[in-house]
């Protein structure tokens, strides 16, 4: 690792606020960063009542991403140098709430980009595989390619990507993004997305020994384990501003569909049954990417996965194991 990055890490911790900080992916993010930074560094914030052991954890504030004043001011009385934006409505919930995804997401990224830019921050908004659609090359999909996505999640980050690299351009914004794949993690309420079903899998497999799958068991998606995606968004958040030549790029770990998973999971719990109800989910899979190219991540800033689909199921099902029921 570049002594830079070390001394940055020990010396001179940033203070990050998280936006949307009790979804799938912020509580993760708060406890690694956390542990970087110090606790009192990483400001976890939402508009969801938090339960004792967050409030326990670290600082954590009520922010509401519509409300531009409230942001400034979570800002100001926390200097703030780098802001995580999690804030969305994601593939499934949008379709179901589409002005409100259009406000969450769309409103929600034009406040932050205008608050990071005039409070000099540095700024991550993730990006996703439904930034692309039915028109885009689904095998492999690169990571400049045509972007047609025909949900409003798909749409709201196609416009999130551009405006970041915008700012960046117009006005110096250190704009910084990944596009990930279906994330898994052993959180048993993920957010409302297409690719849920390969974090419930777990859970239903290792309660009930059963899983209905509300897609077929042929569609292959990219995914990828928590602890891999924080770590590349640490990473591409430290990166050397000259390795970067690009915004955004794709990041990916596998790509497997739900027979597979249900294969490699038969390892673990034997008798596990699953059947196939595909419902509306179908639909936005089959339009995503099968497999999505990382190589100029790999390539530009030195990412590399960890997990690969067997040890992703070995460490899902210990880790759910360990839980209390
Ligand atoms: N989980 C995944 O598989 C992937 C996630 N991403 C992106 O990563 C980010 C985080 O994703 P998850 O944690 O999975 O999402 P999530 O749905 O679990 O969490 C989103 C959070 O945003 C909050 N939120 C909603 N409206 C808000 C508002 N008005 N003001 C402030 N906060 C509000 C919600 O309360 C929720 O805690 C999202 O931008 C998502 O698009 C991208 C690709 C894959
Ligand atoms: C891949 C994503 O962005 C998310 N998990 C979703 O399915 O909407």
């Amino acid at each position: 690792m570049p002594t830079r990055r070390l001394m940055s890490t020990v010396q001179d911790p940033p203070r990050i606020l998280i936006t949307g900080s009790l979804g799938q992916l912020g509580t993760e993010l708060a406890r690694l960063l956390r542990s970087k930074y110090g606790r009192d560094n990483v400001i976890m914030s939402d508009i969801v009542k938090p339960t004792k052991e967050i409030l326990e954890s670290g600082p954590y504030i009520f922010t509401d991403i519509l409300d531009f004043k409230g942001l400034q001011e979570a800002v100001v009385m926390h200097r703030v140098d780098w802001l995580i934006h999690f804030s969305a409505l994601l593939s499934a919930v949008g379709e179901q709430a589409v002005p409100l995804a259009v406000r969450v997401n769309i409103e929600g990224t034009h406040n932050v980009l205008e608050l990071a830019k005039q409070y000099s921050m540095k700024i991550f908004v993730p990006s996703t595989i439904g930034a692309f659609g039915p028109d885009s090359p689904r095998d492999p999909t690169p990571n400049v390619c045509i972007q047609r996505p025909k949900t409003i999640y798909g749409v709201s980050k196609v416009h999130a990507e551009l405006m970041g690299e915008y700012y960046h351009e117009r006005f110096g914004l250190d704009f910084r993004c990944l596009r990930f794949p279906g994330i898994i993690s052993s959180d048993s309420n993920p957010g409302g997305g297409t690719t849920d079903y390969a974090v419930q899998i777990f859970h239903d497999a290792l309660r009930t020994g059963q899983h209905t799958c509300y897609l077929r068991p042929d569609t292959r998606l990219p995914m990828m384990y928590i602890d891999d995606c924080l770590r590349a968004l640490w990473e591409i958040m430290v990166a050397p501003e000259e390795q970067l030549k690009r915004r955004t790029y794709n990041v990916t770990a596998m790509s497997f569909s739900p027979a597979e998973i249900a294969e490699e999971l038969r390892k673990h719990v034997p008798g596990l049954e699953v059947n196939y109800k595909p419902d509306q989910r179908q639909k936005i899979a089959d339009s995503w990417p099968m497999v999505f190219d990382d190589s100029e991540a790999r390539k530009d800033w030195g990412w590399s996965h960890k997990y690969d689909l067997a040890e992703m199921c070995r460490v899902m099902v210990s880790n759910i194991r360990k839980r209390p029921a």
